[in-house]
């Protein structure tokens, strides 16, 4: 489980998270949902040891990520691209990493299959298409096959097909009693993947619940979303 308690981050005089809570259970698939600029990765990165909150809590399992015993095995964590040299060949950059955390050799080739990038091991991280990047991000991140997977925004760079994989292998994980928190700013996807919605807006949780109860009376996630985060049908500032 993960937890968000109270949460403050400032950034010169802006407050960019301001007393932020929420919770993505086991299970279940959790959507954190916001416009560009709200405070997602901000959040994440304050998850996973990345960035110090001013005040506040982000707890994994009920400890800071700095205090887990085994972090690999606990949280994987896919941010921004691949994180690989652009010289290196996946399979390289995979055994890099399984090799720094005591991981067996074997992870490599496996998660390499989980993700469809079997093929394409040999091949420089450099010629992957962007959706390869994130392919191999999120080999990455599951290497030590952990309890709770936080992702941010995973689809980008995916196409249809890819789009439609990581749905599924989503739902499998959490079906599994793992914990998934993905970010993202694309509704219609994370509407078809979540179970639970968190809300970002500006900072502020502006809406916190399961699937139907967020989107409410609207007719879908995306004009429940608008309805959040706009007003008079104009962006908010
Ligand atoms: N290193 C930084 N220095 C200064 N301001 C920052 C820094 N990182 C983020 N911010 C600001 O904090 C706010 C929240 O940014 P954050 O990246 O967390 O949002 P986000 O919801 O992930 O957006 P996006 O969907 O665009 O990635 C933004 O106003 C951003 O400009």
């Amino acid at each position: 489980m993960l937890t968000i308690h109270q949460l403050v981050k400032r950034r010169g005089s802006r407050t960019i998270l301001n007393g932020i809570s929420f919770q993505a259970q086991p299970g279940r698939v959790t959507g954190f949902l916001g416009p560009n600029g709200a405070g997602k990765s901000s959040t994440l990165r304050i998850a996973l040891g990345l960035d110090r909150a001013d005040s506040g809590k982000a707890l994994i399992n009920g400890k800071p990520f700095t205090h887990l015993r085994n972090p690999l095995a606990t949280v994987g964590a896919l941010l921004d691209g691949s994180g690989a040299h652009r010289a290196r060949t996946g399979q390289a950059h995979l055994s890099w990493i399984a090799r720094s955390a005591g991981l067996p050799r074997s992870r490599v080739d496996e998660v390499l299959e989980v993700v469809g990038l079997s093929d394409a091991a040999s091949r420089r991280v450099g010629s992957y298409s962007l959706g390869m990047g994130r392919r191999l991000g999120l080999a990455a991140a599951l290497l030590g096959d952990p309890e709770i997977l936080i992702l941010d925004e995973p689809v980008n760079g995916l196409d249809p097909e890819g789009i439609r994989w990581i749905r599924t292998f989503l739902r499998e994980r959490a079906a599994t009693g793992r914990t998934v928190l993905l970010s993202s700013h694309l509704m219609g996807e994370l509407a078809e993947t979540v179970d639970d919605v968190v809300v970002i807006h500006q900072g502020q949780i502006v809406a916190d619940g399961t699937l139907a109860e967020v989107t409410g009376a609207h007719s879908s996630l995306e004009d429940a979303f608008f309805a959040l985060t706009t007003r008079n049908g104009r962006a908010a500032p």
